[in-house]
């Protein structure tokens, strides 16, 4: 094989994320069982942490940079309804010009930390002309279209001590999981925008067209966004149980007579009016998750 065809571990490795996980926990006391990843202007989950532990990203060793509005950049460790937990307020997309090993680097962090669930927020476009803007989508499943052509996170040789060389994906998404956010949501009063269904991922910046839009609604997905997939089989491949879930900030414009325009500043409009229900949601469910070894934080 040419030298140019080889994907380079270099900064992605074992050891790479091993140091930079060995660093958290020397400065952290918290074990986290719960990681959670925030969302496009979600960041206030992470506020929601008792005892507060945070470092900025570009503090920490190895670690890429946040560089989209909403997106803070920071780790926050602490502790959610007495669960110990570590949040990311910001995380990383294609489109910020990383590869996507980077993007999904601190999946495999939080598994050397301990992590044992992650929970993975959005905000995306709906598809689903049943959705409305402000629905808490539940992702059952999910599209991975530029994995399917090859830029796929686990591209490049395989570390066994993190997985398999070929993870299975028809179980992404816990079901238990997502049953106990169902039942959660109900507890909640938020059986009213509280939908269930399939994201597909893109590779972003650009806002869909409306042919894009058709195109991907008659593919099977319900929500659009540029995240997630990718730390969703990160996650995986490295035997964490993944959560995930949408908020529908937008509806995706599907017709040609339409004068709605996706934008960012609706996106995080959104988040922000569903914020603390949001949090609410989330910490309840982390409070609900039963963890498979007892912690010693
Ligand atoms: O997926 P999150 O990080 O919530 O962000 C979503 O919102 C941004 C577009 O407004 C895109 O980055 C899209 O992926
Ligand atoms: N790709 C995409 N990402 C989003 N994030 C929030 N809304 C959208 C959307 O409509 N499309």
């Amino acid at each position: 094989m040419h030298k140019r065809h080889v994907v380079c571990s270099r900064g992605y490795s074992y050891e790479d994320c091993q140091a930079t996980a060995d660093w958290l926990l020397a400065q952290a006391a918290v074990r986290p069982q719960v990681a959670i990843v925030c969302g496009s202007g979600m960041g206030g989950l992470a506020d929601t942490l008792k005892d507060q532990v945070a470092f900025n990203y570009k503090d920490i060793p190895n670690f890429p940079l946040s560089t989209v509005p909403g997106h803070a950049g920071r780790l926050v460790f602490g502790t959610l309804k007495g669960r110990p937990c570590v949040c990311m307020q910001g995380r990383f997309h294609l489109y910020e010009g990383y590869p996507v090993q980077k993007i999904t680097k601190p999946m495999r962090i939080f598994a050397l930390l301990g992590v044992e669930t992650v929970i993975l927020t959005n905000a995306a476009g709906g598809l689903n002309q049943d959705f409305k803007v402000g629905d808490i989508m539940i992702i059952k499943d999910h599209l991975n279209i530029a994995g399917f052509a090859g830029n796929h996170p686990l591209v490049g040789p395989n570390d066994d001590r993190f997985g398999v060389r070929f993870p299975c994906m028809s179980d992404a998404y816990d079901r238990d999981l997502q049953q106990l956010a169902l039942d959660v949501g109900q507890d909640l009063g938020y059986g009213d925008f509280l939908r269930d269904g399939v994201y597909c991922v893109v590779g972003g910046p650009s806002f869909e067209t409306i042919a894009e839009c058709r195109m991907l609604h008659k593919l099977g997905a319900d929500a659009v966004g540029m995240s997630t997939v990718h730390e969703t089989i990160v996650a995986r491949h490295c035997g964490m149980r993944v959560f995930a879930l949408s908020l529908i900030t937008n509806k995706a414009v599907m017709e040609y007579d339409s004068e709605e325009k996706a934008n960012h500043e609706e996106v995080l409009e959104t988040s922000r009016v569903r914020a603390s229900q949001l949090e609410k949601f989330v910490s309840n469910l982390v409070s609900r998750i039963k963890p498979s070894k007892l912690s010693n934080s």
